[in-house]
């Protein structure tokens, strides 16, 4: 029976490892299959994973219609057995329902992969749609952890440093990883004016909460008078009792 399944997560949890994954599974097992993706993080029609994967996609424009599109795979002889969908958050809602019409009508299996939610902790448009429409919705097993060694339900943004509550729900970009400082000072310049650099940060809701990103701890932490919460609930990035091992708690963070 053919389903609808959407595989969901903060990001930076693997989602597009394992679309690539699955893609390749059924592929090997001579089931022939479509990959979609919408504004990848490489600028590309590419699904891209952070461990290095990379596969050529088709780019989903507003304007695409799921249903025709297999449809005119079908009539020109090319089997469609499945469909997978990275960055299915950005999807329009009335996309969500031609796929879930491709499960239904012509016994396609759909696999989409996406966030959840925005910066704002607002649901994206598709992934709502995703949520009401899915057979199943998935939380992936490996857990993205915030500064303070909990498992991260939020993706934050960071603007120049700072975390940012209010923007455009839509702005392409990447976690702050190890070729960034978390400070933001490191703009490209164009025309003269330096551009504002804009990353994520997976956050547990506490320090999402709390406006407490990785780098407004450290400078707290470098102001104790100024810290803002108790530190036996919220240890300081780096400290011993930040890291989920040193807390007993590393064995179920895989
Ligand atoms: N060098 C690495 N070694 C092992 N795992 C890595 C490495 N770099 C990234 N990862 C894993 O890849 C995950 C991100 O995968 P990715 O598919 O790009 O995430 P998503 O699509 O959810 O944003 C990280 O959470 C981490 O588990
Ligand atoms: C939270 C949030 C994210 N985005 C963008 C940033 C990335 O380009 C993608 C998520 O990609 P990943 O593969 O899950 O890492 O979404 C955004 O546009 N707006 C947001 O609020």
């Amino acid at each position: 029976m053919a389903e609808l399944v959407f595989f969901t997560g903060t990001m930076d949890c693997g989602k597009s490892t394992l679309a690539l994954q699955m893609n390749h599974t059924h592929h090997q097992r001579g089931r022939r299959g479509l990959l979609f993706t919408q504004h990848d993080r490489s600028g590309a029609a590419v699904v891209s994973s952070r461990l290095g994967l990379a596969k050529d996609a088709l780019e989903v424009g507003d304007d695409l219609d799921f249903w025709e599109l297999v449809v005119r795979q079908r009539t020109n002889g090319r089997a469609v057995d499945y469909v997978i969908c990275d960055e299915a958050q950005f999807y329009r809602p009335e996309q969500v329902e031609q796929l879930a019409r491709l499960v239904d009508e012509m016994g396609i299996d759909v696999y989409a992969f996406g966030i959840t939610a925005d910066f704002r902790t607002e649901l994206f448009p598709g992934s709502r749609r995703l949520i009401e429409l899915a057979d199943r919705t998935e939380q992936l097993q490996v857990r993205a952890l915030c500064w303070c060694g909990k498992p991260a339900t939020v993706n934050a943004r960071v603007v120049d440093g700072h975390m940012v509550v209010e923007g455009e729900q839509v702005v392409v970009g990447d976690v702050g990883g190890a070729g960034s400082d978390g400070d933001g000072t490191d703009g490209d310049v164009e025309g003269g004016a330096r551009v504002p650099v804009v990353e994520y940060e997976v956050l547990c809701r506490r320090h999402y909460m709390r406006r407490m990103n990785s780098a407004a701890a450290r400078s707290a932490s470098s102001s104790p008078e100024l810290l803002p919460f108790d530190l036996d609930l919220c240890p300081l990035p780096g400290s011993p009792e930040s890291s989920p091992v040193s807390r007993g708690e590393g064995a179920s963070r895989t």
